[in-house]
């Protein structure tokens, strides 16, 4: 099953038997195949079964069956009893994304460049759909889903469109779409994530997409306790949702989307459950709320449990990734990285010449690794994030590829300090993108205020049309205040090194000849 899954034919029976393999509940399956907004039929069978349906919401139901499947299914969100209809998402793009600095020219990406593949016309085997027809008798043999990327899913589409230097193009017409579904999707499945230190969870939606929830722990205007190190931290869901917009407004695209969701503790998590490790964990407040704990190393315990009002609970929702099963992750240790101890140091901290070593190692003595190393600094610096001890990249791609932001939640602790060794990797190497540099520049100018922009990309968030702001004002303001400490460090460097902007001969994915050890401006655009 493992190389049917590779060859992606998209078939629903495939899709199924994918979902069951990484969302063990057969129980979700079904319900997913009852709530499943593709085939006209099931979806009056679901119509049928819910019993809060209102009556202009099935007029303009089959209104948009005779339209089109894929409407049809954008209208099923409005099923999430947190959010009677679609929420009025202004359009995504806007005057910022549009300018020139954000839309520079890039060749058709070459065939290997995408992490998946569609087989045009691969067909289930007859065995794996025998296979689900047993337990699953109608429904679902009347779905197509076929190459054309118009009969996907957004989740779906998202992944079709990796590609090795960024997760998702710019402009992106699947990104509204994709968003709105996060935001406000029916919630079949909710188990928890093994690994990792924190309670997290993966929900699963009726259309086999899936996200990583994590609740909110933390007031937003709240600041980390300072006595607190950066490795005992709580993760915050408002700064997985900032840094994804963050990423965005920085020309990254290296953040897979999150949004923020209001969602039902006892519907959405422990009605929907069938981790019994988790549904164990819930109990009623002393007033009255759901609250659940969880199991993890950290904080998950009846002190730290995590309490509806009284059911309604805020967290973040982020796409998940493609399977592991299709696209393997490399893991790979920051060099920059803390020593996760209160007493000691590392050695970026204590060699002043750190950087030429790493400059000899590979891989970040070729291509773009170096400097996309710095360009993950530079987002972990305006967002004071510390813990950012590994990164991943597509294994598929080798070296020559962009580097997975994953793990944010640490960022946005603290507006009223900077943290200056964050940004060591550009103090001490001195190289920086050329595009990465002038969208920076961009961000400083009055018009085009990083903190204005950040407010305005956060505000369109489901969360903050639904409540108060995601950010607060101090924290948008510390982005000013250290998008201009970044600018003054490369300034720096250029005075240091002899004004030494130079052309390097290769763009992206080019092979750093090693000549330059002296240029800070590593062209990325001609
Ligand atoms: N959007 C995603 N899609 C798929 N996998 C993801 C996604 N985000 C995170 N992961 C995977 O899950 C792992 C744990 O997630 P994350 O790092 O956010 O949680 P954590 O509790 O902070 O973990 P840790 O304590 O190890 O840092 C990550 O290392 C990554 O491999
Ligand atoms: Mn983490």
């Amino acid at each position: 099953s493992l190389s049917l899954s590779l060859s992606l034919s998209l078939s629903l029976p495939l899709s199924l038997a994918f979902s069951f393999l990484t969302s063990p509940p057969l129980l979700s399956l079904l319900l997913s195949l009852l709530t499943s907004p593709s085939p006209p039929s099931l979806l009056s069978l679901s119509l049928s079964l819910s019993l809060s349906l209102s009556l202009s919401l099935s007029l303009s139901l089959s209104l948009s069956l005779s339209l089109s499947l894929s409407l049809s299914l954008s209208l099923s969100l409005s099923f999430s009893p947190l959010c009677p209809s679609p929420l009025p998402l202004p359009p995504l793009q806007d005057a910022f994304f549009s300018h020139p600095l954000y839309n520079l020219p890039s060749p058709a990406v070459p065939e290997e460049d995408w992490l998946l593949r569609v087989k045009p016309k691969a067909q289930p085997s007859k065995e794996s759909s025998l296979f689900w027809v047993s337990t699953l008798q109608d429904g679902y043999e009347d779905v197509q889903w076929n190459s054309s990327s118009s009969s996907h899913p957004p989740w779906l589409r998202f992944h079709m469109g990796i590609s090795r230097w960024e997760l998702y193009p710019n402009p992106d017409p699947n990104m509204g779409p994709l968003v709105q579904q996060l935001a406000t999707h029916h919630i079949v499945s909710a188990v928890q994530k093994s690994g990792g230190t924190q309670l997290k969870l993966v929900m699963s939606f009726p259309n086999y997409g899936q996200a990583i929830f994590k609740p909110m722990k933390q007031e937003r205007d709240e600041e980390t306790n300072f006595n607190l190190y950066y490795f005992s931290d709580f993760e915050r869901h408002n700064a997985e949702i900032a840094a994804f917009h963050l990423d965005r407004i920085l020309g990254y695209r290296r953040i897979p989307p999150v949004v923020g969701r209001l969602v039902d503790v006892v519907k959405d998590i422990k009605d929907v459950t069938t981790d019994h490790k988790l549904a164990r964990t819930f109990f009623s407040s002393p007033v009255g709320n759901t609250c659940f704990y969880g199991q993890c190393s950290y904080y998950c315990s009846t002190e730290h449990a995590v309490c509806g009002r009284p059911t309604a609970l805020e967290g973040s929702v982020a796409l998940m990734l493609p399977d592991l099963s299709l696209a393997i992750r490399r893991t790979w240790r920051s060099p920059w990285r803390r020593s996760y101890s209160r007493s000691k140091l590392a050695k970026w901290e204590t060699e002043p010449d750190y950087c030429s070593t790493v400059k000899k190692t590979a891989p970040y003595d070729k291509g773009t690794r170096l400097v996309d190393v710095v360009d993950l600094a530079i987002l972990d610096f305006l967002m004071s994030n510390m813990d950012r001890h590994h990164y991943e990249t597509f294994e598929k791609f080798g070296n020559d590829t962009f580097l997975l932001h994953l793990d944010n939640g640490r960022a946005f602790g603290r507006h009223s300090k900077d943290e200056p060794s964050i940004l060591a990797p550009l103090r001490q190497c001195c190289r920086i993108r050329r595009s990465t540099w002038l969208r920076l520049r961009l961000l400083a100018l009055p018009h085009f205020r990083l903190s204005d922009v950040m407010r305005e990309s956060l505000g369109r968030d489901p969360l903050s049309v639904a409540t108060t702001p995601l950010l607060a004002e101090p924290h948008l303001a510390a982005l000013d205040r250290r998008l201009t400490v970044v600018l003054r460090a490369v300034n720096r460097c250029l005075e240091e090194k002899g004004g030494g902007a130079g052309t390097m001969g290769g763009a992206r994915g080019g092979v750093w000849d090693g000549a330059g050890d002296e240029v800070v401006i590593y062209d990325d655009m001609s």
